[in-house]
């Protein structure tokens, strides 16, 4: 249990009371198309301004932009609540640089709740270090640090509100939906990219640390969904790099790309995000390796001379031929071979490397790798 000492008011508020409003807005105010349509619109205006802005611009520098686009970002940005661009990126910064530690503000390791969104509820310490200087630099993220709270109001509530008052005179849907229930679906949905995109999908890059790939985080974030790929490659500006993997995101910067609102787009080397992806795919092919059966392996069997190999079908009655320097035992597949017991009854007791490469028949993989399995022993070489 946290104690009341360790509570962050500022954050437990807003994330409590907007919920709330939006829930007695949806009993008590009828919701008109044109509003529900604005709602939706000014959702992808602060997702987008969160993810292309934000996060993609500022906290990763994936991309360069004018200034014009700089400032309609932070206008977007600023009405999604989360925070000024300096507070936000910093901590965006620790949380890729220490992913999955304590000292990652949302650390995915101390449960789903917690990187959705207890890390905000409880008083955090000092963050770890990390640069930031060109955001210090920026005249516009300054500007917008000074003035958060009244930016951040404007563009969260007053603007949704008098669009929706002054264009088809909706004030209270424009407040309520526009602006607080639009708000908590932002909020949730950024959320998510802490929480949702470190627990469900795939590792496809890499399977050091929680975040994974997953469609469906990618369609409530605006494209951030694809997480596995941006831990791996962050200096990215695109979350999945087939361009029909839903990415909004990667849409619009590249579509700014086209006027030159948006330019030098960074992408990763694709023979470098290759290469990350044959990594897994190995990986989980030798996973399914560990529960095959491929016999003794060569260098464990024990060595005989072609005389004891004589000697002991004597002995034992084993069926026992020779295929390139390995012993086998072909006892129980006698009445199984697919080329009949004829031709392996004839061949006990012989080397028979040639007969099995092409002189009687060249065998295909599927006896390869069946013959594994039947390893007795090791020829030894003759002096
Ligand atoms: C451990 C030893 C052997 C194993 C595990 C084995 C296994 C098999 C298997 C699985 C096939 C089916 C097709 C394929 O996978 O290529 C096959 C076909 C055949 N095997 Fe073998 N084999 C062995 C030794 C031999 C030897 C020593 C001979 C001949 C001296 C022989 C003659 C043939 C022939 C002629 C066929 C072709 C059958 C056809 O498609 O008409 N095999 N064997
Ligand atoms: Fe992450
Ligand atoms: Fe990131």
């Amino acid at each position: 249990m946290i104690s009341i000492n360790e509570i962050d008011f500022k954050h437990t508020i807003l994330l409590l009371s907007t919920p709330a409003l939006a829930l007695y807005g949806f009993l008590n105010v009828p919701l008109i198309p044109q509003t529900a349509l604005w709602s939706v619109l000014y959702y992808f205006w602060s997702g987008l301004g969160i993810t292309a802005g934000y996060h993609r611009y500022w906290s990763h520098r994936s991309y360069d932009a004018t200034r014009l686009w700089q400032f309609v970002m932070m206008l977007a940005g600023s009405s999604a609540v989360e925070g000024s661009i300096k507070w936000w990126s910093r901590g965006h910064r620790v949380h890729h640089r220490f992913t999955d530690t304590d000292k990652d503000p949302y650390n995915a390791k101390k449960g789903f709740f917690w990187s959705h969104i207890g890390w905000m509820l409880k008083k955090q310490g000092r963050l770890a270090t990390v640069d930031v200087s060109d955001l210090s630099k920026d005249w516009i993220v300054r500007f917008q640090h000074k003035y958060y709270p009244l930016v951040a109001l404007i563009m969260a509530f007053v603007v949704p509100t008098t669009v929706a008052g002054f264009g088809w005179g909706d004030w209270k849907g424009g407040f309520f939906f526009a602006g607080v229930a639009r708000l908590v679906f932002v909020h949730h949905a950024t959320f998510c990219v802490n929480s949702l995109a470190h627990y469900i999908g795939d590792y496809t890059y890499d399977d050091k640390h929680t975040p994974k790939d997953h469609f469906l985080t990618a369609l409530i974030t605006c494209g951030e969904g694809y997480h596995n790929f941006h831990h791996e490659f962050p200096g990215d500006y695109r979350n999945a790099i087939k361009f029909y993997q839903y990415d909004p995101t990667k849409w619009l910067i590249w579509t700014a790309s086209l006027v030159g609102l948006t330019y030098n787009l960074k992408v990763f080397p694709s023979n470098e995000i290759q290469k990350g992806r044959i990594y897994m795919q190995e990986k989980e092919i030798e996973q399914v390796k560990r529960t095959l059966d491929y016999g003794v392996p060569v260098e464990d069997l024990d060595c005989l001379s072609m005389d004891e190999v004589k000697a002991e079908i004597a002995r034992t009655g084993k069926q026992l031929l020779i295929i390139s320097g390995v012993v086998y035992d072909v006892t129980t597949f006698m009445e199984d071979h697919p080329g009949g017991k004829g031709f392996l009854k004839a061949s006990v007791g012989r080397d028979v490397t040639a007969s099995f490469n092409g002189e009687v028949y060249d065998h295909a993989n599927a006896a390869r790798n069946l013959m594994s399995s039947m390893r007795y022993a090791r020829l030894k070489k003759e002096e």
